[in-house]
């Protein structure tokens, strides 16, 4: 679906000192269909000037990308609208998506009007109605300015902003970053939800090695714009072979399994959370896929929602 094919990026900045850096150097990848690929890496290796290139923000010095089998680096913002619809990016901070001066339902139509999906005002409602609908959050916010909503609104009003023009890819740099953890732990089952529903493709990138392994089918490790190791999540989480990758896993230490055990014993059922199981650590919430335990499954079906462990 997404193909990579030696990306570099050099950049030189400064005035009177020249400052060089190799961003990124030949990094290659691809993402089959459906799949979820982390890029994980310290700040500053790189990541995002991977995403940029991707979506054509950036042209890459060498290298190339490929979409659904179609070469789309190099084109012309013409040629490349096209090729934007079927891939989106959703940024670390929403409201830099937003426009402060403007209300929601702006936002939201903006994307429609430029790529002239939907002609008539009513479609575009009706289409903003049903993936707010699918997000979970009340049209009641369409009316509202950007500083009117809170931070974890803000990033799925952008996720259903993202998907108003029906894309196969997403591009998810550092998505949850800003949120507070339990509002993290929603975003990410909704994303990981809405992959389901919509059989979207993921690129997801975060310094976070914790979130990536219960996201990510596949996880790249980046240091100095480089690759340094991928392969499945569990090998990279469980066998890390690259010291650099070893380094990366150990400062995530154990991945809260005690404080998991212990949620497991004492879960908790908010409303509307609609989706798997969740977990709390004493610095994370992560979902966990499914429950072998048939009293869980009972109570997700009772409550329609998932299991939370209450905050230690
Ligand atoms: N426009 C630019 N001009 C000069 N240098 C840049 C530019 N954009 C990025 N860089 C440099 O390129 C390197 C990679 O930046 P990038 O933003 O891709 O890192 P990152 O891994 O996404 O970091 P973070 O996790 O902190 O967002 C950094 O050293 C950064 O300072």
């Amino acid at each position: 679906m997404l193909k990579a094919e030696h990306l570099s990026k050099h950049y030189c900045s400064g005035v009177i000192r020249k400052h060089h850096v190799d961003a990124v150097s030949g990094v290659s990848f691809e993402i089959g269909k459906g799949e979820i690929l982390g890029i994980a890496g310290n700040s500053g290796c790189g990541k995002s000037t991977i995403a940029r290139m991707l979506m054509g923000l950036e042209d890459p010095d060498e290298g190339a990308v490929w979409l659904d089998g179609q070469k789309i680096s190099g084109l012309t913002m013409g040629q490349m609208r096209e090729h934007r619809k079927k891939m989106q990016m959703i940024f670390q901070h929403p409201e830099s998506s937003l426009d402060p001066q403007k209300k929601i339902l702006f936002s939201m139509t903006e994307p429609m009007k430029i790529h002239r999906v939907y002609r008539e005002q009513k479609k575009m409602q009706q289409r903003i109605e049903e993936l707010f609908d699918l997000v979970g959050v009340s049209t009641g916010l369409l009316s509202r300015y950007p500083h009117q909503i809170s931070g974890g609104e803000a990033q799925r009003i952008m996720i259903a902003r993202a998907l108003t023009l029906d894309p196969k890819v997403l591009i998810l740099d550092e998505p949850t970053s800003m949120l507070d953890v339990s509002i993290q732990a929603h975003v990410m089952c909704l994303l990981k939800d809405l992959r389901n529903k919509l059989d979207l493709t993921y690129l997801f990138i975060s310094h976070d090695l914790e979130v990536l392994g219960w996201f990510c089918d596949r996880i790249s490790i980046m240091s100095r714009g480089k690759f340094v190791e991928s392969g499945d999540t569990e090998q990279i989480i469980h066998n890390p072979g690259h010291p650099f990758t070893k380094e990366l896993v150990d400062s995530f230490s154990n991945f809260g399994q005690e404080e998991k055990d212990e949620c497991k014993q004492n879960p908790v059922f908010p409303d509307g959370c609609g989706g798997e199981k969740l977990y709390r650590s004493s610095q994370k919430v992560f979902c966990e896929p499914g429950s072998s335990d048939p009293a869980d499954s009972g109570d997700r079906e009772r409550t329609g929602c998932t299991a939370v462990c209450s905050e230690k």
